[in-house]
């Protein structure tokens, strides 16, 4: 027994790389039990210990932690990366959620309709440039510190650096119009917990493309 946090889920980022991005910025070694074939996925279900007979499941203080939200909150308050009060909790939260919204749309721009890949990416794009960017480049600017809640990092920076660097990944110069989010994400790329998880052959995993998305139909069965 490592002690480690075990990450129960397929070898792609779906619902579990913001997990991965969390422990890794905090610090904290994980092992990951990849799911392979929809065969791995029963035999987890039939263990017994899914809550929903749904993944991502996190193993961690003897706990089988289910449902992404839920799984965050508990790892960011563990390892004090929730806020010091109330108020800094719910504003992070808002912060999270507000990513959460953008990352959601990116995970699922893969599944798109066949012809409608521009429409799409074109609406993510105008989604980060027009609705949820200028909100942390605002909060960066009026916040006055390096992080966008309180004066330490906090799970609302790890979750805002994941998704830069997603949207980085559909349109390289997006930060052209943000010179805050570009002093940001230059700051945290400066975190060796974050260098490290950034190198090649950590555990962070590949942009979802169609081979991948293939697996996780074949795993899930939907
Ligand atoms: C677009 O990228 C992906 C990649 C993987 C998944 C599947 S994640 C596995 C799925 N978990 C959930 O839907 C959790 C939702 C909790 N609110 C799962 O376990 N599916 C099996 C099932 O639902 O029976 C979805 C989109």
């Amino acid at each position: 027994m490592s002690g480690k946090p075990i990450l129960h889920y397929f070898n792609g980022r779906g619902r579990m790389e913001s997990v991965r991005w969390l422990l890794a910025a905090a610090g904290v070694e994980f092992e990951e039990k990849i799911l392979k074939s929809a065969e791995d996925f029963e035999n987890l279900v039939k263990g017994g210990n899914l809550m929903y007979q749904q993944v991502p499941m996190v193993e961690i203080d003897g706990l089988n932690l289910v449902q992404t939200r839920a799984i965050l909150k508990y790892i960011a308050a563990k390892y004090n990366l929730y806020g010091k009060d109330l108020k800094e909790k719910a504003l992070i939260d808002m912060y999270v959620e507000g990513m959460r919204d953008l990352n959601e749309m990116i995970m699922y721009y893969p599944l798109c309709y066949p012809g409608e890949e521009e429409k799409n990416l074109n609406f993510i794009l105008e989604r980060a440039t027009e609705r949820f960017f200028p909100v942390y480049e605002k909060a960066l600017k009026s916040h006055g510190k390096n992080y966008l809640v309180g004066n330490q990092m906090s799970w609302a920076d790890i979750q805002l650096f994941e998704a830069i660097l997603m949207v980085e990944e559909l349109k390289s110069d997006i930060l052209s119009a943000f010179p805050k989010l570009q002093e940001f994400k230059a700051r945290m790329s400066k975190l060796p917990s974050i260098q490290k998880f950034l190198q090649p052959g950590s555990q962070r995993k590949a942009k979802m493309d169609g081979k991948n998305l293939a697996e996780a139909k074949k795993i899930f069965k939907f």
